[in-house]
C-alpha cells in the first residue's frame, strides 16, 4: 500500500481512542503533543493512562463501545484487544471519519509513523506496516542522530529565515538562506554557543544590507 505522508493539523478536533492498554497509551502520548481533545472509551485503563484522565489532558468514559461513542470524533483509533470490537468501531465510522486499527485489519484509513520529535522539527518512519520493529530501530537511529540541539537550531534557522524574508529579496535573499545551512552554525549550536550563532547573523545581515 502506498500511504500519503503527512502532518495535520488537529487542534481543537474531537479524536476518540476506543481501548485503554498498552498501545492506547502510545497513542494518546502522540495526541498529547497536540491540542485534540481526545477521549478514551474503555472499561478499564492503563496506570499511565489513569494519571492523563486524573490530570485532565485525557477524557475517559469508563464503559465498553458503542457507536454514539464515535459522534463528532474527526479521528478514530480502534486500538482493543478484542477484534470483533475493533470490527464493530469500524461499522460505526462514517466515510468522513478516519479511522486507524492497531491490529491492521479491515479498513485502514492511516497508520501511525513512530516520530522522533525536537521542537518544529520532526522526522516520522514508516515501513508502511511492513515491520513495526524495524520502525522503532530506525526511529531509535534517527533519535541519535538527530539530538536534542535540534530544538534550538531549528528554532534559530527559523527566526533567522524570518528576519532575512523581512530584509531581502532576490539573490541576496537566496544566497543568506542557503548560508544559513552552513554546518558551523549546526556545530555551535551543539556546543551549546548560541550566540556565536546570533552574532554570525548579525554580521552577515549587516554586510548585505
Ligand atoms: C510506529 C508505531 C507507532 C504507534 O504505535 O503509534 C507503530 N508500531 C510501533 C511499535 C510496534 N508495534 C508492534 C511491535 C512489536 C514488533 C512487531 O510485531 O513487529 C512494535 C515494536 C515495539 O514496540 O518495540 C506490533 C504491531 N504493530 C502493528 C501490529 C498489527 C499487525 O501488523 O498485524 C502489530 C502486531 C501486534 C500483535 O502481535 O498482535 C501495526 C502497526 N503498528 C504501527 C505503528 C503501524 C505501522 C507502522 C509502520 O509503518 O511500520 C500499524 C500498521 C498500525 C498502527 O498502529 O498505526 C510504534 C513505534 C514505537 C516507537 O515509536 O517506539
Ligand atoms: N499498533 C501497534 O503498535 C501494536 C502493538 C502491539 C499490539 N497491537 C495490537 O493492538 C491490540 C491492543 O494491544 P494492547 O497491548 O493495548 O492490549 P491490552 O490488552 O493492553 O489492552 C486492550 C484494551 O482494550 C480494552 N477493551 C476491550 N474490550 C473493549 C470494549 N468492548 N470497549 C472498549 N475497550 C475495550 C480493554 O479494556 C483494554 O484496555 C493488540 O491486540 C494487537 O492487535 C498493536
Amino acid at each position: 500500500m502506498n500511504y500519503f505522508p503527512l502532518l495535520m493539523n488537529i487542534d481543537y478536533k474531537k479524536v476518540v481512542v476506543v481501548g485503554g492498554g498498552h498501545v492506547a497509551r502510545q497513542k494518546v502520548e502522540a495526541l498529547l503533543t497536540t491540542k485534540a481533545l481526545v477521549t478514551v472509551i474503555s472499561p478499564e485503563v492503563t496506570e499511565t493512562l489513569q494519571h492523563y484522565i486524573n490530570e485532565g489532558l485525557v477524557t475517559w468514559k469508563d464503559k465498553a463501545f458503542e457507536p454514539a461513542d464515535l459522534d463528532d470524533a474527526a479521528l478514530i483509533f480502534a486500538v482493543t484487544n478484542d477484534e470483533g470490537v475493533n470490527n464493530a468501531v469500524e461499522e460505526a465510522a462514517q466515510h468522513w471519519q478516519l479511522l486507524s486499527r492497531a491490529d491492521a485489519k479491515g479498513r485502514v484509513d492511516f497508520i501511525n509513523p513512530a516520530v522522533v520529535r525536537r521542537g518544529d522539527f520532526v522526522v516520522t518512519v514508516s515501513t508502511s506496516g511492513a515491520s513495526p520493529g524495524l520502525t522503532r530501530q530506525v526511529k531509535i537511529d534517527l533519535a541519535e542522530q538527530y539530538g536534542e540541539h535540534y530544538t534550538q537550531y531549528v528554532a534559530f534557522l527559523k527566526e533567522a529565515r524570518q528576519k532575512i524574508l523581512k530584509v531581502f529579496t532576490g539573490d541576496l535573499k537566496k544566497q543568506l538562506l542557503a548560508e544559513l545551512l552552513d554546518p558551523q552554525i549546526l556545530q555551535w549550536m551543539e556546543q551549546g554557543e548560541k550566540q556565536k550563532c546570533e552574532a554570525w547573523l548579525e554580521q552577515r545581515i549587516g554586510e548585505k544590507r
